[in-house]
């Protein structure tokens, strides 16, 4: 078994550089295979995420060339085969092959997808859309098998606000006859990203970034070259890290305006935070106040930061409830972080943290990415050694997690015990 350890107590000191988002990764990908030609992809991050998604479309032949930061897909040969081996179960944004097949096929018979086991993740706003353009739907055995002789565009009002919902319907509306239009679409940066490499392929696309997309259908779509948006959920848990290490950090790459939620919030807890153009320095304090924090989709904070900032919360004196709006059982790491001396309880969908508390170092695992990013946190600040297990979700969405806070200053390393991991997958 991997584990990830760190010997904590550390000020985090110096620049560390954001890779490009996970999120637009992953739907970038799909994206690209609804075009004739060659896409390059600029700013891609080493995840695990994304070798995953090389080695899908690879299955499909499409021809995937990687060069460190950079993919470049060709997706002229690819077959409309069902993609129903396991490595649909590993991540979540698999779900995406389903829009992008839909459109660029006509058809797609795809495995349901996996990602972080957050509680209930229902799919049923994607299928809505995909109705509403005119595909049918046919459930067997963990597939989902959609057909349409003609998708053709319609007015689609989404019941939740949902990001893959939005990339989905984009990704198979874009070739569809007509106008389609989302109504309260999701706002979050990633999905204007993936509206601009579709409109540089040649899609019509209008709204993205506000709760009206509206998409007018093309013939064919091209090929281009586009660069990834930085990663907002990383830098924040950069942020956080620091600010957790009372340390002071520039985090260089970034659009300040994308995490303008967690600056507010680390500046209500008493952060020091300054910004210039493509950077935040970040200046940890002693003294931490205890605040409220509620997740909501963008512009509100984001859920994927909720248990990173639960940690750093346990820094902070008096009472914080932090309460996910948008995953109610989004608590696992909270268990671990007991184990560590952090005085936390889960009431309903909020954790109420009763602050400041020393950690102590410990062995905990990780049960999702950001459990594994909420306890990379509690070690650094942690008076010993803490020991994480089930790193592979934590290398799912960080590029170089031990090299980046290396460079910072903590002492962390990998290594290899002799025990087996009692890990299922990600389900
Ligand atoms: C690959 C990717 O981009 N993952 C992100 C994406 O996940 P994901 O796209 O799965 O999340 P959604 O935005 O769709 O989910 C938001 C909420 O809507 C609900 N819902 C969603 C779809 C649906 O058809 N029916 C339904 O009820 C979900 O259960 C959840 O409560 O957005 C989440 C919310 O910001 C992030 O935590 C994930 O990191
Ligand atoms: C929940 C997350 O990812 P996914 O939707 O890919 O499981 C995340 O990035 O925090």
């Amino acid at each position: 078994m991997e584990l990830l350890s760190i010997r904590g107590g550390r000020r985090l000191q110096g620049t560390v550089t954001i890779s490009g988002a996970k999120n637009s990764a992953v739907a970038l990908i799909p994206a690209s295979i609804l075009g004739e030609d060659a896409i390059t992809i600029e700013n891609l991050p080493n995840i695990r995420d994304v070798g995953i998604y090389k080695q899908i479309l690879e299955q499909l032949d499409a021809r995937v060339v990687h060069n460190e930061s950079e993919l470049i897909i060709n997706p002229a040969k690819m077959v409309c085969n069902p993609v129903n081996n396991g490595l649909v179960t590993e991540l979540r944004a698999s779900y995406y092959l389903m829009g992008a097949m839909l459109g660029k096929f006509g058809e797609s018979c795809v495995g349901l997808p996996g990602g972080c086991n957050l509680g209930p993740r229902p799919i049923d706003q994607h299928l809505k859309g995909f109705q509403a353009l005119g595909a049918s739907i046919e459930q067997s055995q963990g597939m989902i098998y959609l057909k349409a002789d003609k998708l053709i565009g319609a007015k689609i009002y989404l019941d939740v606000v949902s990001v893959g919902a939005t990339i989905n319907i984009m990704l198979a509306a874009v070739k569809a006859k007509g106008q389609t239009i989302i109504e309260n679409a999701a706002k979050e940066p990633e999905i204007i990203d993936i509206a601009t490499i579709l409109t540089s392929m040649g899609a019509k696309i209008k709204g993205a970034g506000t709760d009206i997309i509206k998409i007018t259908g093309v013939e064919s779509l091209g090929g281009c070259k586009h660069s990834i948006i930085p990663d907002r959920i990383e830098a924040g848990t950069y942020m956080i890290a620091a600010a957790a290490t009372k340390g002071e950090v520039i985090i260089d790459s970034v659009i300040p305006k994308h995490l303008e939620p967690i600056t507010a919030k680390l500046r209500e807890i008493g952060v020091v935070i300054e910004e210039a153009d493509d950077q935040l320095l970040i200046r940890g304090k002693h003294d931490y106040r205890a605040v409220d924090v509620k997740t909501l989709p963008y512009p509100g904070f984001p859920t994927d930061l909720q248990q990173p900032i639960t940690t750093l919360l346990t820094q902070a004196n008096g009472c914080s409830i932090v309460t996910d709006n948008i995953y109610g059982c989004r608590f696992k790491h909270i268990d671990e972080l007991k184990r560590m001396g952090a005085n936390v309880k889960v009431e309903g969908r909020s954790a109420v943290i009763e602050g400041s508390t020393c950690l102590q170092g410990a062995s905990v695992r990780a049960t999702d990415l950001r459990a594994g990013a909420a306890l990379v946190v509690a070690g650094l600040c942690a008076e010993g050694t803490t020991s994480i297990s089930g790193i592979q979700y934590i290398d799912r969405g960080y590029e170089r997690i031990e090299d980046k806070l290396t460079s910072l200053g903590a002492e962390v390393w990998r290594e290899q015990t002799d025990e087996q991991s009692n890990e299922q997958s990600n389900e």
